[in-house]
Parts: C-alpha cells; sequence; structure tokens
C-alpha cells in the first residue's frame, strides 16, 4: 500500500488515463540516518541566518533584494524570460526597449509575496489567502485567463500535448476541495514533526494536487516562505529556495515525480532539506558580503567632507534601489540637478556608481558591486 496516494482510472471522451489522488498528510516517512543528519545540517545553518539577521542594521533592505531575486527565479523555473536587471530597471522606471515582457509576471510575484507577509502578520496561513495570491500573480499577465483566485473546476495535466501522453495527472477536479482541506488542516498541525519535513511535505502535496490550472509551481513555492514565517522558523522572510529549485531543476521535477511513482518520500525530501541547508548557508554568506561592502562604502561616502550627509543618504537609497536616474537623485536627497550630477559624479569617482547606458541623456548609474551580490 503506497504511503502518498494512489492512482485511479479515468475516463475522459476515449481518453483512458491514470490520476493520482494523494493520500492525506502527514505521510509515514522514515527519518533515517542520512534525513537525520540533513536536518541538523539545515537546522545549523537557519540558526546562523537568524542570527545574522539579528545584527544587521537594517534588515529590511535585504529582505527587499532578495524578494526581488526570488521572484526572478521561481518566475525562471517555469520559463519567464525577464531578468533580475529588468526587474531592477521596470521598478527604477528606467526605460529601456530591452526590458522583457514578462517583466510584469515577475513584478506580480514580487506583490504576492509581500502581500502575503503583509497578511500573515493577521491572519493564519489559509486556502483563501492562497486563491488571494495566486490571483496577484496572474493579474493582466499569462495565464489571465486560466481562472485567477478559483480552484480548478476541470481536469488538468503536466508534461505532454494531450492528456494520454502527460507526464502526469493529478486527482480529478472533484477530489480537489477535499484535498486541500486536509492539506490547510496541515498548515497548523502540531505533531513533533520537524517544521523542514512538514514544508517538505506540504510542497509536494500542493504540486501533486495541482489545485489551479496554471500557476501551481509558483504558488507552490511562496507557499515555503510563508509557511516558514508562520512557523517561526525565522524571525525575518530571508529564506528562499527557487535558486536551488532552478539550479537543479531536472532533479526538483524528478524527486516530485518519485513521490507519485515509487512512494518515495524520503528522497524528495533529503533533496528539499538538503536544499534548505545550501541555501541558508549561501544567505549568510551574503549577508556578510553586504555587510562588508556596506562598511566599505559608507567609509568612502564619509570622506567627501561636506557632501558626506547627501552621500549617505544616497547611499542608503541604493540598497533598495540599485539603478538609479539623476532625477531620483534630486528626489531622494533634495539636490537641485546640478548638485544631483555633482554628487553621482563623485560617488562614480569612488567607484561606487557606474554609468550603464552610454548616452549623454537619460544616463543610468548602477551600484554595479551590490547588484552583483546578488547575481
Ligand atoms: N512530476 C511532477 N509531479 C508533481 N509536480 C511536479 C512535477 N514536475 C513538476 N512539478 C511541479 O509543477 C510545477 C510546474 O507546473 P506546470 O508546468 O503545470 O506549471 P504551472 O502549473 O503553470 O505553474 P507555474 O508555471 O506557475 O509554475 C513545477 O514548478 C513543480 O513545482
Amino acid at each position: 500500500m503506497n504511503r502518498s496516494g494512489r492512482y485511479i482510472a479515468q475516463l475522459q471522451g476515449d481518453a483512458e488515463y491514470k490520476a493520482f489522488v494523494p493520500n492525506p498528510l502527514p505521510f509515514e516517512i522514515r527519518l533515517d540516518g542520512v534525513l537525520q543528519t540533513l536536518l541538523s545540517k539545515a537546522d545549523l545553518a537557519l540558526g546562523r541566518l537568524d542570527g545574522i539577521s539579528e545584527v544587521l542594521p537594517d534588515v529590511d533592505f535585504f529582505i527587499f533584494m532578495y524578494t526581488r531575486k526570488e521572484a526572478t527565479l521561481s518566475s525562471q523555473v517555469e520559463g519567464t524570460q525577464a531578468t533580475f536587471s529588468d526587474v531592477l530597471k521596470a521598478e527604477a522606471r528606467i526605460e529601456d526597449a530591452e526590458i522583457h515582457k514578462d517583466v510584469d509576471e515577475i513584478l506580480n510575484y514580487i506583490k504576492a509575496l509581500n502581500y502575503g507577509l503583509k497578511k500573515m502578520e493577521e491572519i493564519p496561513l489559509s486556502l483563501r489567502l492562497i486563491r488571494e495570491i495566486h490571483a496577484t500573480l496572474l493579474k493582466g499577465v499569462r495565464g489571465e485567463s486560466r481562472c485567477p483566485g478559483e480552484f480548478r473546476r476541470s481536469q488538468n495535466w503536466l508534461g505532454g500535448v494531450t492528456i494520454r501522453t502527460a507526464r502526469f495527472v493529478p486527482a480529478p477536479a472533484h477530489e480537489v476541495m477535499a484535498l486541500l482541506g486536509n492539506l490547510e488542516k496541515f498548515f497548523h498541525d502540531v505533531t513533533a514533526l520537524p517544521i523542514l519535513i512538514k514544508i517538505g511535505m506540504i510542497h509536494a502535496q500542493f504540486e501533486n494536487i495541482h489545485p489551479f490550472l496554471d500557476g501551481n509551481g509558483r504558488v507552490g513555492r511562496l507557499l515555503i516562505t510563508f509557511y516558514l514565517c508562520q512557523q517561526g522558523v525565522l524571525k525575518k522572510p530571508l529564506l528562499y529556495l527557487s535558486e536551488f529549485f532552478k539550479s537543479h531543476r531536472q532533479e526538483y521535477y524528478d524527486r516530485l515525480d518519485a513521490v507519485h511513482e515509487k512512494d518515495d518520500i524520503e528522497s524528495w525530501l533529503n533533496f528539499f532539506v538538503e536544499g534548505v541547508a545550501i541555501t541558508a548557508d549561501k544567505a549568510v554568506e551574503t549577508t556578510r558580503k553586504i555587510l562588508q561592502l556596506r562598511e566599505r562604502d559608507l567609509h568612502r561616502v564619509m570622506g567627501l567632507g561636506k557632501s558626506s550627509a547627501k552621500g549617505k543618504i544616497l547611499l542608503d537609497f541604493l540598497y533598495k534601489a540599485p539603478l538609479i536616474q539623476i532625477k531620483t537623485v534630486e528626489r531622494v536627497a533634495g539636490l537641485k540637478n546640478p548638485n544631483a550630477l555633482a554628487l553621482v559624479a563623485k560617488l562614480a569617482r569612488l567607484g561606487i556608481l557606474k554609468e550603464i547606458t552610454g548616452q549623454k541623456r537619460n544616463r543610468v548609474f548602477s551600484y554595479k558591486d551590490y547588484i552583483d551580490l546578488f547575481k
């Protein structure tokens, strides 16, 4: 008897296929030595990340960039073409014909992520919140016609042009609400299973249910962040796994596949927990580098004599918006055009800013060393 669920024979027109109906969570799992070791590594790494976030003088700017990076990578897992730099340009309202049109998908992802994090300060994680997140994600972009904010009422499938050739067919539509009801209950489960095991199971179960007609991968990845926040694993939302999933995309899909194909829940959990450990370690490393960069550049700006106060205001702003135009500098630092130009020239001489367009007008300055830390 499979722990993760069962396949049931279905008929659609004259097409026969097998749909997978997951069992309710939690699945029975084998917490063997390998998984235990990975869990300890991940817990240590998460502890380090939580610790370093406490000493960061202004953790919000860091989160700000991290959410942009996560939104980009999570959208790219499913083929969105726009890049991190497109996002920064779009947010800085820089006109550039080369910004990929898919950028709106990433901007929606950022909105959905922030919306969810804010909402979770007031209400617990729920199916209603998931529907709202989904509606935000698909508003005005590809997939808009595929029932944003609504759980599916028809059969869907993954991979393959027809249901017959599909790689995976999730549960029939009439099973979806009951499965989601169990999932919602499990969001608040208090049994003694490690949190990382619970969220690993939640992500796999969500993908196995595939409750929307579109956007399941992205919503399932957002769910990881929301759940970890709800559980207080980190005081600040600093752990984002999409980089790991994107760089191991085939393995990510194969391990999810093995949960329903081979009832191999442990391989998925090993992969997931290892991803948490690697990602948390990387986030600690990036945080350290940001702190060093900030110290170095603050020191440089403080050497600007009379301009150091305005220079510091500009530098602080660059951590949130590392691409900038002169008109923004005027607004942020409260300077008239010639003084804004002079200040930017000083930061360029210090090696902090670099002009990136090569044009005489509408120039754009980049805080390149900082952006590179997120690449
Ligand atoms: N074999 C599989 N079994 C279960 N889930 C899978 C499998 N392969 C991939 N997935 C999950 O499904 C997601 C993609 O689903 P799909 O290709 O249907 O795109 P989608 O539902 O449109 O969602 P989005 O494009 O927003 O990710 C992947 O990101 C992954 O999370």
